[in-house]
């Protein structure tokens, strides 16, 4: 073995222990399995379409691998189906966080929809603080399993429906206090995001940060709008910025207006490679718009999107991009670091957060081959003469 392929591919063991940064992460798409069905026993939720969690599991992939954002979100209507009352959003939140250490990630933003949480009757602020405190339980349970996390709440308003003000008002009056920023989500194609406007001034005005889901099952006007018409300080997605890049025969890229400012502003790109095959933004984590994004220095930034949906986790993620595009521990940091940068929580915090936990992290896994290798070779001597 050679110091160069050592260094080079990440074993999955190194991934899991690198220290990632999760800006994409929809609550109510990352729920265990076993988790959904107890919760659905508990609360009288009798539509799942599976009550063994094995084949449950299955079930979500494979529903949501339609090739359709539309059909993809249908799924969601037995996650959120499962998380209307108190106990249910603590427990989810709390699994979530200690999910997400376990992985290895140090940093995380959870996003989900307080609106879609009302119909066990439950207000608005109650459903924010129950998912703050399964955060906070989370952390302090990683903690004592050795894992340092930090998990910040985004608000999600739903684009098909006219709440958008009144969420946002929400993310505002619980900011430092566990909540980061606001985020549009749902059905792309029909809902731009300048049906809410309001919100996105309102957020403004506050000097508060958001998000738009923007350019995944729709294109450029989308994207376009999210940050010229809603000032969004995020592409969620962003993927099909790739239609506003031609590469020339020569191998040359060109980049249009829009491609360009994303890119000269350092827009960051909340890109979820699995979630975008299954609702056919990309055809193979090869063709996967990420790799030129990366190569081109777009603020490009790795995402899991929904894990349960897709079968995933930060480290699958990466694995997934290490075999398609060979990268090697020094892009997993480039994206992380990418990733930090972006974060919504303060600059002094981001900084020591990429200084004292990211670099060091890396540091340490990037040094490991040369302890490997002087084990391998101890002994050998007598027989290389
Ligand atoms: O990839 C996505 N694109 C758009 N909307 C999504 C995606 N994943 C989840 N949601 C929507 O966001 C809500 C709050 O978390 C979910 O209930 C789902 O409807
Ligand atoms: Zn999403």
């Amino acid at each position: 073995m050679t110091s160069q392929t050592i260094s080079n591919n990440p074993t999955p063991d190194q991934i899991r222990r690198a220290p990632k940064v999760l800006l994409h992460d929809h609550l109510d798409g990352g729920l265990r399995p076993g988790t959904i069905v107890e919760l659905a026993r508990a609360t009288g939720y009798t539509r799942l379409p599976e009550t063994d969690p094995g084949k449950l599991g299955v079930w979500f992939r494979e529903a949501a691998d339609s090739g359709s954002l539309e059909r993809y979100l249908e799924t969601f209507s037995h996650t959120v189906g499962v998380m209307q009352t108190r106990e249910a959003l603590v427990r989810v939140a709390r699994e979530c966080a200690e999910d997400l250490a376990e992985d290895g990630v140090v940093y995380a933003e959870v996003r989900y929809a307080p609106e879609q949480h009302l119909e066990g009757g439950l207000t608005l602020e109650e459903v924010v603080e129950a998912v703050n405190e399964g955060f906070r339980e989370g952390e302090r349970l990683a903690r004592a399993n050795g894992h340092r996390i930090r998990v910040g709440a985004l608000l999600t308003a739903m684009r098909h429906a006219a709440r958008a003000l009144e969420i946002a008002e929400l993310a505002n009056r619980y900011r430092d206090l566990g909540v980061v920023g606001f985020d549009i989500a749902g059905a792309e194609a029909g809902f731009p995001p300048t049906r809410h406007l309001d919100a996105f001034e309102y957020l403004k005005r506050e000097n508060n940060h958001f998000t738009i889901h923007a350019g995944e099952a729709f294109g450029l006007p989308s994207i376009w709008q999210a940050l010229q018409w809603c000032g969004a300080d995020r592409l969620g997605h962003g993927v099909r910025i790739i239609d506003d890049i031609q590469v020339q025969a020569d191998g040359s890229v060109k980049l249009g207006r829009l491609a360009s400012y994303v890119r000269d502003k350092r827009i960051p790109l909340e890109l979820c490679p699995s979630s975008n095959l299954q609702t056919g933004a990309a055809e193979s984590y090869a063709e996967h718009p990420i790799g030129l994004l990366r190569r081109l220095h777009f603020r490009a930034t790795v995402n899991t999107d929904n894990r349960l949906m897709s079968g995933t986790s930060m480290s699958r993620e990466f694995e997934h991009l290490v075999d398609a595009f060979g990268y090697s521990l020094d892009d997993m940091q480039w994206f992380s670091v990418n990733a930090m940068k972006s974060a919504f929580i303060p600059f002094d915090e981001r900084l020591a957060m990429i200084n004292d936990v990211i670099k060091p992290g890396y540091a340490e896994l990037k040094s490991e081959w040369l302890f490997q290798q002087t084990v391998s070779t101890s002994g050998s001597v007598d027989q290389e003469g």
